[in-house]
């Protein structure tokens, strides 16, 4: 995969030199997201809807980037010249005509998409820095407010780009359900080697502004009608969507059991208890457990999130939301689904880059 996305860069900014000014200079995260997409695309083939829908937001989040429809032309040739190097001896002409076929139909869709959203949002919000707090030495929870409406759903998460790394965007969650103050909210975790995580814990404070795209993800808390039972689990600054959803459900008035396992290394860690010991003390069919893996002195819940999820009663009736490091969700989901919890009752979201 590594050499493939090598390649498809190689060729693409050997062919159009000018393009490469559009990229940050690392371009590590940038390969990933590639094949991410590109694998998301080919599982979606079978589901047309989510497919036109996860393109739309693709299309609407590259206006940021300058993205115009030219730039997909070209992108199509060195995607195509790509596949057809890696696949060695399988190429034909009716595989070149299927893969053009099918990468110019996504490609139509995303700029539709961009072409719609010119005319209603911005590609980009400013967005000031009206809160910065550094809840533990690598953890800050910073508060956003876009110079203008920013419109999204709970459990969206949003790329961000601050001043010191022109180009490089990171994404993170959204910890709010939306607001009449039009603020937003991001837990951030400093990582070694992170760029933006680092610059927006260690050296952002209030006053200053950063950049914001536009709201995507498609993890959204239940519908109105819905009145199943909740149960999140969330790991580390995994939480922030889980939070979003948490508020919105309670915002929407109904009156469903949530149960909440917010998990950490560390008691020190547990970052945002305070704050989720108030939703719980101002709504009383939410139940927060804080659970604790690496403190054996620990005077409360200990182990590892996936095991503990199977300390309770049966969560098959329950909406599930599963967030945080990928290791954590695989195995909490795997674990619940050979407790009976069908399928499609669970929503994870592992996919922010954690730089
Ligand atoms: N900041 C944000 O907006 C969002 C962050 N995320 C992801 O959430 C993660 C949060 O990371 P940290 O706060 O550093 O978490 P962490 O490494 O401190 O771990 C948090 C909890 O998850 C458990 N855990 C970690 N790895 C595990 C594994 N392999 N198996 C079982 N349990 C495991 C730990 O025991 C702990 O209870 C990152 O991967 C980030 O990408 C996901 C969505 C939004």
């Amino acid at each position: 995969m590594a050499k493939a996305a090598a390649y498809f860069y190689g060729r693409l900014f050997a062919e159009h030199p000018h393009l490469r000014g559009m990229f940050p200079p690392a371009m590590d995260v940038q390969r990933e997201r590639l094949f991410n997409a590109l694998t998301r695309v080919v599982w979606s083939v079978d589901s047309p809807d989510g497919l036109t829908s996860y393109l739309g937001q693709l299309g609407r989040d590259h206006r940021k980037y300058g993205v115009l429809a030219e730039h997909h032309t070209a992108v199509g040739n060195a995607l195509v010249a790509t596949i057809k190097r890696f696949a060695a001896g399988m190429w034909s002409a009716e595989m070149e005509a299927a893969w053009v076929a099918a990468y110019t139909a996504a490609a139509n869709m995303m700029i539709e998409a961009a072409e719609a959203d010119a005319g209603v949002a911005p590609a980009w919000w400013l967005a000031e820095v009206v809160d910065h707090d550094r809840r533990t030495p690598g953890i800050a929870v910073v508060t956003l407010r876009p110079g203008g409406p920013y419109p999204f759903t709970a459990g969206q998460y949003v790329n961000v780009q601050t001043r010191r790394w022109p180009r490089v965007w990171r994404t993170y969650s959204i910890a709010n359900s939306p607001r009449a103050d039009n603020t937003v909210r991001l837990h951030v975790r400093a990582v070694t080697a992170g760029w933006v995580s680092t610059a927006l814990v260690a050296h952002t404070k209030i006053g200053d502004s950063v950049l914001l795209g536009p709201p995507v993800g498609t993890m959204n808390p239940p519908g109105e009608g819905d009145d199943r039972d909740l149960l999140c689990v969330a790991g580390g600054t995994g939480l922030a969507p889980l939070k979003a959803i948490i508020e919105q459900v309670i915002a929407s008035g109904r009156r469903p059991n949530i149960h909440l396992l917010f998990g950490a290394r560390t008691a020190a860690e547990l970052y945002d208890l305070g704050d989720l010991i108030r939703m719980e003390a101002s709504y009383p069919w939410l139940r927060v457990v804080p659970v604790v893996s690496d403190e054996p002195a620990y005077d409360g819940v200990r182990g590892n999130l996936p095991d503990v999820v199977r300390r309770f009663h049966s969560w098959t009736d329950h909406v599930v939301y599963v967030c945080g490091p990928s290791g954590m969700v695989r195995q909490t989901v795997r674990n619940l689904r050979e407790d009976g919890v069908p399928a499609e009752h669970i929503h994870q979201d592992t996919c922010r880059e954690p730089f």
